[in-house]
C-alpha cells in the first residue's frame, strides 16, 4: 500500500495557557521514513495527536494519497493495564482492530489477520495471556501488532521503541523494513538518536518550533544535539511569555 506524503502548514497548537506548537512547518516525503526529534514535552505527541485530528489546531495539514485514501496506523507511547483487567492480548487485538463491538466478543473472521500480526511481532504464543500480565516491551509488541492490522499506508508512531529488548528492537526494525519496501510513509517519534541516524530517511528536530529538518547525516550534528537538548525547560519560558 503506497503511503501520501504529508504536509504541515504553519500548524499552531494553544491547550489552555500553553502555546505547545508554534508556526510548525515541514513536509513529509511519501513512503520515506521521516523521524521527529526533540526534548521532553518539545512537541512531538502534540503534533501527532493534530495530525490524527484529535486537537483545535490552527494552520494547514495536508494528506496527500497517491490513489484513494488508505488506513492510518497508530502506534501510540506506551499505555499501562491493570494487572487484573480480565483483557487477553487477543481480546486487546480483536477490540483495536475489529469493527464490531468487543462488546460481542471476537469476530470469528478476524483471527488470521490477528494471529499473523502477533507472529510478526513475536507474540503469537502469548495470546491468551492477560494485557496486565505482560512485561512493558511484550506490550509494546503488542501495541505494534495492532498497527498492522488492516494494511496501513500511513504508520504513525510515538515512541514504538521504549521498552524494547534487542530482539524487540529487531522486531521493529524489520517492520521498518517492510514499510519501507512496501512505499508505506512512517512518521516516527524517538529518542533514540543512534536509531534515528541509522534507520530514518529524513528527521525534523521539534521544541515548540521546527528546529532542523533534514537527512540524518546533514542535520545530527554534535552542535545542533547539544542546543537541542540543553534549552532552557520550556516551562519557564513559556511562562515568561505567558505572563509578558
Ligand atoms: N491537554 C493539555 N493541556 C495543556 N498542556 C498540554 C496538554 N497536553 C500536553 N500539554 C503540554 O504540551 C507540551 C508538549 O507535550 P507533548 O506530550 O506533545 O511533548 P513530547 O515532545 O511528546 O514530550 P515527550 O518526549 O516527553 O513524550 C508539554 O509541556 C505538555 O505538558
Amino acid at each position: 500500500m503506497s503511503g501520501p506524503s504529508l504536509l504541515f502548514d504553519r500548524i499552531d497548537l494553544t491547550l489552555g495557557r500553553t502555546n505547545i506548537l508554534r508556526e510548525v512547518s515541514f513536509a513529509v516525503a511519501a513512503g520515506r521514513v521521516h523521524a521527529l526529534v526533540g526534548p521532553n514535552g518539545g512537541g512531538k505527541s502534540s503534533l501527532i495527536k493534530t495530525l490524527l485530528g484529535q486537537t483545535p489546531h490552527t494552520g494547514r495539514l495536508v494528506l496527500n494519497w497517491p490513489h484513494t485514501p488508505g488506513v492510518v496506523g497508530y502506534v501510540p507511547q506506551a499505555i499501562e493495564f491493570d494487572r487484573t483487567l480480565p483483557m487477553t492480548v487477543e481480546d486487546f487485538m480483536a477490540a483495536t482492530t475489529q469493527r464490531r463491538p468487543a462488546f460481542l466478543g471476537r469476530a470469528r473472521g478476524s483471527a488470521p489477520a490477528i494471529h499473523t500480526a502477533l507472529e510478526r511481532v513475536g507474540m503469537a504464543d502469548k495470546r491468551s495471556r492477560r494485557m496486565g500480565a505482560l512485561s512493558g516491551g511484550e506490550r509494546q509488541r503488542v501495541l505494534l501488532a495492532q498497527s498492522l492490522i488492516p494494511d496501513p499506508g500511513l504508520m504513525v508512531l510515538d515512541e514504538p521503541m521504549a521498552a524494547l529488548d534487542e530482539a524487540g528492537v529487531q522486531v521493529f526494525e524489520n517492520l521498518l523494513a517492510a514499510w519501507r519496501s512496501a512505499g508505506v510513509t512512517v512518521l516516527w517519534v524517538e529518542h533514540d538518536l543512534e536509531a534515528v541516524g541509522r534507520l530514518a530517511d529524513q528527521v525534523t528536530g521539534l521544541n515548540r518550533f521546527v528546529l532542523f529538518d533534514g537527512p540524518p547525516t546533514e542535520v545530527l550534528t554534535p552542535d545542533r544535539l547539544l542546543t537541542l537538548f540543553s534549552t532552557r525547560p520550556r516551562t519557564a519560558a513559556q511562562t515568561e511569555e505567558v505572563t509578558a
